[in-house]
């Protein structure tokens, strides 16, 4: 088995490692004694992960002589708003969890964003520290420090930068996952190699088919993205430009997720997927890159079983106008004005304000 790995992100005063490895949830007492006050921590997880991966993190918490009590809200997307928020806060303040003590968020970006969010606000500032137990956690959500929650008018439209103690992702907590969520978490992997990594983007062309069961292979797809990731927010933290790039896909993906209400009929990581075939579309369109970037880039999504088209989402979807208005929301929009990611090849992503409206109805059209 290899050894874990360190990403080392340097933001000044909130610089934290993310570490990568087999059995780190097991090591968790000792990785996080050194960064606490008093030997007292609250862990925030979902229904689904409690069964499978509190009691391994309650043991090792123990072992390292750690305190823990544990709040489990309801799995899934639905989570992610006012009423949960709610209760997390008020849980933490009824623990009595003081200024100097740290907050664990045990399990997939729903609660890393909640409880990163509650952490963020809670007392005007606690320190957190990410443990995630989803591919698409593990590979973006638990790095970088946005927190946040959901509106009915937008995806993630409340939130606050706040920027985790230390994140463990322990490789080996993916094998319990559902197949339908791995694939989710890989939407934002591909993500990586379309908007700035060519390279990668062949790599896991060629090794993406066997990561689910191959630890190793999973490991090095875990780190190089955590690495990109941490070097683009490492140069643009609060997205005043390059960071927007990280939002391959989402423009379209938010809208979808809103127009489906967050639920189950559409995944975070499906309508990146889908908004990452849809953003190289209009690209191609637009005489921005060659038609067989979009080309490679559905047969990709195709051949590792994901949703690429929006005929793919169950259920009726709103028709194109009412898309658009919802991309209105979008955090990226300036003087009232769509900006989306699109690309110049694949690796080669770059932000445009120029898309004509028409062609995104055509593109939303097409699609269907
Ligand atoms: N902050 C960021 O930078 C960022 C980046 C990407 C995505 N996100 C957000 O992340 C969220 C999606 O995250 P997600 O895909 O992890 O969804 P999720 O947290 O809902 O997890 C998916 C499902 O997997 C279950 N689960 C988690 N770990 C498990 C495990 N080890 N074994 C079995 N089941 C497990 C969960 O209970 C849930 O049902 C969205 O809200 C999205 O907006 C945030
Ligand atoms: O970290 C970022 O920056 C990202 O854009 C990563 C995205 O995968 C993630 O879904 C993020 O939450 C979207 O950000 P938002 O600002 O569009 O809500
Ligand atoms: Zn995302």
């Amino acid at each position: 088995m290899t050894d874990p790995v360190t990403v080392h992100v340097p933001l000044g005063a909130r610089a934290y490692d993310v570490r990568i490895g087999v059995g780190l949830i097991d090591r968790a007492g000792a990785e996080i004694a050194p960064l606490l006050a008093r030997p007292r921590v609250a862990i925030v997880t979902d229904s689904r992960v409690a069964p499978l991966h509190l009691p391994p993190l309650r043991a090792a918490l123990a072992r390292a002589g750690i305190e823990a009590e544990a709040l489990v809200l309801p799995a899934g997307e639905a989570t992610k708003g006012w009423a949960h928020l709610t209760e997390c806060v008020e849980w933490l303040l009824a623990q009595r969890i003081e200024r100097r003590d740290v907050v664990l968020a045990l399990g997939g970006g729903v609660i890393g964003d909640l409880v990163g969010f509650a952490a963020a606000i809670l007392r005007r500032g606690v320190r957190f520290v990410q443990v995630p137990t989803t591919l698409l956690a593990q590979v973006d959500s638990s790095v970088g420090g946005k927190t946040g929650i959901n509106s009915p008018h937008g995806k993630n439209l409340i939130g606050a930068f706040h920027q985790p103690a230390l994140v463990l992702a322990d490789i080996a907590a993916l094998e319990t996952l559902a197949p339908r969520d791995f694939l989710a978490g890989y939407g934002e992997v591909a993500k990586y190699g379309l908007l700035g990594d060519a390279g990668f983007f062949d790599w896991l062309e060629e090794n993406a088919p066997r990561l689910r069961d191959d630890p190793a292979l999973r490991q090095q797809a875990v780190a190089h993205s955590v690495a990109m990731k941490a070097a683009i927010v490492v140069r643009d933290e609060t997205e005043q430009g390059e960071r927007a790039l990280l939002n391959l896909g989402h423009t379209f993906g938010h809208a979808l997720e809103a127009a489906t209400g967050y639920s189950d009929r559409l995944l975070h990581g499906e309508g990146v997927a889908i908004g990452c075939a849809l953003a190289f579309d209009l690209s191609a369109r637009m005489g921005l890159c060659s038609q067989e970037a979009p080309s490679r880039v559905l047969a990709h999504l195709r051949r590792m079983g994901m949703p690429a088209r929006l005929s793919e989402i169950a259920g009726d979807l709103p028709d194109e106008a009412a898309l658009i208005a919802l991309m209105g929301q979008d955090k990226k929009v300036q003087d009232g004005r769509l900006r989306f990611v699109l690309a110049r090849g694949i690796g080669a992503a770059e932000i445009r304000d120029d898309v004509p409206a028409g062609l995104l109805a055509e593109v939303l059209r097409d699609a269907r």
